[in-house]
């Protein structure tokens, strides 16, 4: 099996065939790519919405730093370098500067409409596409895993998401390796994180077997679908959630990315999964809030404490 597989969604394919090759990549890495999507989400909106995010990135700086990101559940600019995916390593620091989206009912610093037509309604569009793709395709994981399709219905109904727009390039003049860290070496957080990117690539999944980076293809209307540590945290590690990274393109180059993240119903209560827990073995996580999980999770990487000290 290939180590990033590619998985067609196409409505002409058997569900458990389907489910079957998900569940052989999240045994691996819990990494695997998906195309024939286009009954979810067109590739008409993947291609506009990745033209908002470099238009938005166009502008400048003072206007994108008064739309700066409040809080962990806020949408909004994050600087160049704000963060740090890999805390043990004061080097880790990110070259790439970001704005997230949070879900419908939580704030985001928009820009004002005239000084970009349309962007916040590409990006509501997208947001509301790729979390109804995420449900699709947590349907598929659970029947991976011999469970009901709507077993995690609960979770992503009404779920707190977010969509991060990035941009990814060198620091002017850098030479060699200076600014090569794009993203740290990390692991996700949340259950799923659906990857759109543009065709310049740079992300790569350390494969637990091989022991060994490997690079992740940019596929035209192709999206990344990775399992996070709370979904690992659910199937008491039987699915994986792999260290990633993401090595910035050459010095001039420039490279936009959006993950979306799915991060769960705040409220909903996540238990090791029965069936998932091998003879001989306990559970080896306690049940968890999503949204204490993530607070947790936020306090420790972030690099900006007046972020953790101004919530909510
Ligand atoms: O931009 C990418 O390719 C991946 C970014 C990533 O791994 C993250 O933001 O968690
Ligand atoms: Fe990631």
């Amino acid at each position: 099996m290939s180590f990033v597989p590619v998985i067609s969604l196409s409505p002409a394919r058997a569900s458990q065939e389907i489910s079957d090759e998900m569940r052989a990549a999240c045994l691996r890495n819990g990494f695997f790519q998906i195309t024939e999507f286009n009954h979810i989400l067109s590739s008409e909106l993947l291609s506009r919405t990745l033209s908002a995010s470099k238009a938005f990135f166009d502008l400048p700086l003072d206007v994108k730093s008064a739309l700066f990101k409040e809080n962990h559940i806020c949408g909004g600019y994050e600087p160049y370098k704000a963060m740090n995916l890999d805390p043990g390593d004061k080097s880790g620091y990110g070259h790439n500067e970001g704005y997230s989206v949070a879900s419908s009912g939580y704030p985001t610093a928009w820009p004002a409409e005239q000084i970009l037509p349309g962007f916040r309604a590409t990006m509501e569009e997208y947001f509301t596409a790729v979390n109804r793709l995420a449900g699709v395709v947590s349907g598929y994981l659970a029947l991976g895993l011999d469970l009901s399709p709507d077993f995690f219905g609960d979770f992503f109904h009404g779920q707190l998401a977010h969509i991060k727009l990035a941009h990814y390039y060198r620091p002017e003049h850098s030479q060699g390796d200076e600014g090569s860290v794009g993203v740290a070496p990390h692991t996700d957080w949340g259950a799923i994180t659906i990857l759109l990117q543009d065709s310049v690539g740079g992300l790569e999944v350390f494969d637990q077997d091989s022991l060994r980076w490997i690079k992740v293809s940019a596929r035209p209307n192709t999206l990344v679908v990775n399992l996070g540590d709370l979904l690992a945290r659910w199937t008491n590690d039987r699915y994986k959630s792999t260290r990633h990274r993401v090595t910035s393109p050459p010095q001039g180059i420039h490279r936009y990315s959006i993950p979306f993240f799915s991060q769960g119903h705040p409220d909903y209560v996540v238990q090791v999964i029965n069936s998932c827990i091998r003879p001989g073995e306990v559970a080896k996580y306690n049940p968890i809030r999503a949204e204490e999980y993530f607070k947790l999770k936020f306090e420790s990487t972030y690099s900006i404490p007046a972020l953790i000290a101004r919530d909510p």
